[in-house]
Parts: C-alpha cells; sequence; structure tokens
C-alpha cells in the first residue's frame, strides 16, 4: 500500500476570510517544496530510505514516497505510473558489485532516465525482542546477509532471508511473527521506527568499507525480458552513469574545499606577521571588512546572507584558532624570520575569500547543497597545521547550512 503523506490538522479552526488569505500562501509553498513522487525499494527505516533522505537534504525538500518492498515490485509500479523509481544498484562488497534482484529485476524493466545518484556508507546494526537472551537466527535482506557472513559464522548463526527490505525484518519481529531468539539486522536508523525493539550490537559488517551506490530513475518494461548477461551489461552500465554523476559532484565540491584550504594555509605567515610586530591576532576591525566583502558578493550571488555571515565567522574562528596556536608554539621555539607581507596576504585572503563564495555558488546550483555525504571528503581536503578535528568538524556545519535564496536573480 502506498503511505500518503498525511498532514494532521492542530486544531480545528474556524479561519477568517483574512487568515484563509493568509494561509494561501502558505498552502501554495507547501505544494511547491514537496517533490516528486517516488517509489522507493524497501521501507521506512531501510537503507533506502536513508539513501533517499540524502537526496532530499541536497535539494532542501522530501519526496511523496511510496515504500514498495522489492526491486520487481518497485520498477513495476514507477514504470506503470511514469515516475521515479529509487534503487540499489551497486555494492562495494559484492564480486562485481552488482546486486542480484536488481541485475534480475533489470530483466524486464529498463532505465530510460537517471537523474540523481547517492553513495552511502553501510552500518549494519542487530535488533532483537530482549537485551540478553540468546540469539539463533537472524532475519534480514538478502544483500544484508550477505554482508554479516562473518557475524553469522562467528555466532553460529541462521539466516532468514526477507527480499522485502530489512525493515521488514524488523517490522515482523516487532510484531512477533519470529520467535524470542531471533534478531532483526538493517539500518541502524530503524531504531526511531521500531522503539519497541532493543538495539543489541553496531557495525557488524564484515567490511568496514562498504558502500552501497542508489540511483533515481525512470524506468520501463522491456518488451521482452533479455537474458541475465544482457542484464548485468545493461545495469553495469547505469552503474557507470551514476558514478560519474557523484564523480562530477565530489570534484565540484573538491574544488570548494580547496579554496577553503588554501584560505587557511595563509595564516601561517599571517600569525608570523604578526608575531614579528606584536600584534594582537584578533583583529575586529579587519574582520568586519571581511564579512561585508562578503556579504555584498553573496548578495549579488543570490545566497543567503545569514548563512553566509555564519560560515564566513566560523572561517575566521577557524584562522584564529590556527594563529594562537602557532603563537603557542613559537613561545618556546622562537619566532621564524621568515619574511611575511600583511598587505599581500590580505589580498590574496580577499582573491580566496571570494574564489569561495563562487565556487559555492556554482556548486549549490549544480548540485544542491551541502550533506553529510561529502564531509569525509572535506575532512580530508582540509590539511592546514595547527587545524583541529572539532575546527574542520564546526567549519563543514557552517558550510552545510549554506542556502541559495529561491527566486532570485543574480546581479553581477
Ligand atoms: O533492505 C534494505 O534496507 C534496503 O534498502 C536494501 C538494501 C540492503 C542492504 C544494503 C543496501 C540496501
Amino acid at each position: 500500500m502506498p503511505s500518503l503523506p498525511v498532514r494532521p490538522l492542530e486544531k480545528p479552526l474556524k479561519l477568517s476570510f483574512i487568515s484563509r488569505l493568509l494561509a494561501l500562501p502558505a498552502l501554495l509553498l507547501t505544494l511547491t517544496t514537496q517533490g516528486a513522487p517516488v517509489y522507493v525499494q524497501a521501507g521506512p527505516g531501510s537503507f533506502n530510505h536513508a539513501a533517499l533522505d540524502l537526496l532530499a537534504a541536497r535539494n532542501h525538500m522530501d519526496y511523496q514516497r511510496f515504500y514498495s518492498g522489492t526491486p520487481a515490485h518497485t520498477y513495476t509500479s514507477a514504470a506503470q505510473a511514469q515516475t521515479w523509481a529509487f534503487s540499489a544498484l551497486a555494492n562495494s562488497t559484492i564480486e562485481g558489485q552488482l546486486v542480484p534482484a536488481i541485475v534480475d529485476a533489470m530483466r524486464s524493466y529498463q532505465v530510460t532516465e537517471l537523474s540523481a545518484a547517492v553513495h552511502m556508507p553501510i552500518e549494519m546494526c542487530v535488533f532483537g525482542l530482549n537485551k540478553t537472551g540468546k540469539i539463533t537466527h537472524a532475519a534480514s535482506h538478502p544483500a544484508a546477509l550477505k554482508q554479516i557472513a562473518r557475524w553469522l559464522s562467528a555466532h553460529q548463526l541462521q539466516a532468514k532471508p526477507v527480499p522485502k527490505g530489512t525493515n521488514e525484518a524488523a517490522r515482523l519481529l516487532a510484531a512477533d511473527q519470529f520467535d524470542q531468539n531471533t534478531v532483526a539486522v538493517g539500518s541502524c536508523a530503524l531504531k526511531a521506527v521500531y522503539p519497541e525493539l532493543t538495539l543489541r550490537e553496531t557495525g557488524i559488517q564484515d567490511n568496514a568499507d562498504n558502500h552501497t551506490l542508489f540511483g533515481l530513475m525512470k524506468m520501463e518494461k522491456r518488451p521482452q525480458p533479455i537474458s541475465e548477461d544482457e542484464a548485468r551489461s545493461a545495469l553495469a552500465h547505469v552503474v557507470d552513469q551514476a558514478n560519474v554523476l557523484i564523480n562530477t559532484r565530489t570534484d565540484s565540491a573538491k574544488a570548494l574545499f580547496s579554496h577553503i584550504n588554501q584560505r587557511l594555509a595563509q595564516m601561517q605567515p599571517v600569525a608570523l606577521f604578526k608575531a614579528q610586530k606584536h600584534r594582537p591576532i584578533e583583529d575586529l576591525s579587519r574582520e568586519a571588512v571581511v564579512l561585508s566583502k562578503a556579504l555584498e558578493q553573496a548578495q549579488q550571488q543570490c545566497l543567503d546572507t545569514g548563512s553566509v555571515k555564519a560560515f564566513f565567522q566560523a572561517q575566521m574562528d577557524a584562522a584564529k584558532a590556527i594563529q594562537y596556536r602557532y603563537r603557542a608554539q613559537w613561545l618556546s621555539e622562537g619566532v621564524p624570520n621568515q619574511e611575511a607581507d600583511l598587505t599581500q596576504l590580505r589580498n590574496t585572503l580577499n582573491q580566496l575569500g571570494a574564489a569561495i563564495l563562487q565556487t559555492l555558488t556554482t556548486h549549490l546550483a549544480q548540485h544542491g547543497n551541502l550533506t553529510t555525504e561529502l564531509k569525509p571528503v572535506f575532512l580530508a581536503a582540509l590539511n592546514t597545521d595547527n587545524l583541529t578535528v572539532q575546527d574542520k568538524q564546526r567549519l563543514y556545519q557552517a558550510l552545510q547550512s549554506v542556502r541559495r535564496v529561491e527566486n532570485c536573480q543574480a546581479t553581477d
């Protein structure tokens, strides 16, 4: 059954004419921010669910989701309704990478359009009916069972495949369809969906580097089913296209991250200049200049100024933290006597600030918001000395909060 989103009425209201008028734009807004209908493989709390959440966060909206169980059922429904299907495509731990149930479904359905791809780490969690009881069976999606073979054999457990999804295994367990000795294995997000289940173990997947590639696609029924080999190469082609989308987005983010890194890399010479001249690190009038330049450019480029201000403040806070750490180091080691020219450095910083906003604007327009998907890329891209992991995390938090202004005309 498709689960249509239902908006609960907060309280029965007799709307006056004025408040009806006021409610109209709000209603239009909810209609326009609600995305297209999507038939989603598996169900609420599944890995597919979590992957589609990442896609929705990129566009700051949600899809109208119809959870559809197996890949075959998902493709059939999407093809009939001529709308989107969202499913897993490949997994890094499978030999040849292709997901067998998807190969099988592709024998009867073909992809006519691939609109977006998500590359998501898979972490498996174990849910039971009790905290400490003996475990004899593990219920899960067949693909998931293959990814926990070592854990199953270490505990001598028997697998109970549930092709509709890991979430379906959890649902059946919660509904007392299994016995006390059976656990369900799936996404750790199932915790919120089935609070009556007990989380018994986390991160039990065989391979720490376990990623699944998911795609948002339009499907069509094939006139005749094709062979397994043909379906395998058709799917391999879709996987290649999905990887191109992922790589293009990652490269665009890397260009942005590299400018942020270069800005922070200037802080060693900036700290050096200030140390040599016995000047304080904090310079609030310079911070005000940096912020006003950034906000002026942000406005011209249709970026939300509040979120840009917070990000630039986070950059300057990280910059100060780096400089203080150098100053502390130089108290014991002595100040190096290399040349440093603050005027020139500030020119470079202004140019990098403009480049950061330019690449950020382009990225948001072409690839949507930055989300947790790109966080590991960001953490790896920032390699400046004296920048801590906490500094980087705070910076990323501010960066991924930057938004574009809708219906805005750029003026530069
Ligand atoms: O059953 C699920 O949770 C799914 O979304 C299918 C699946 C299973 C294992 C890895 C990725 C997706």
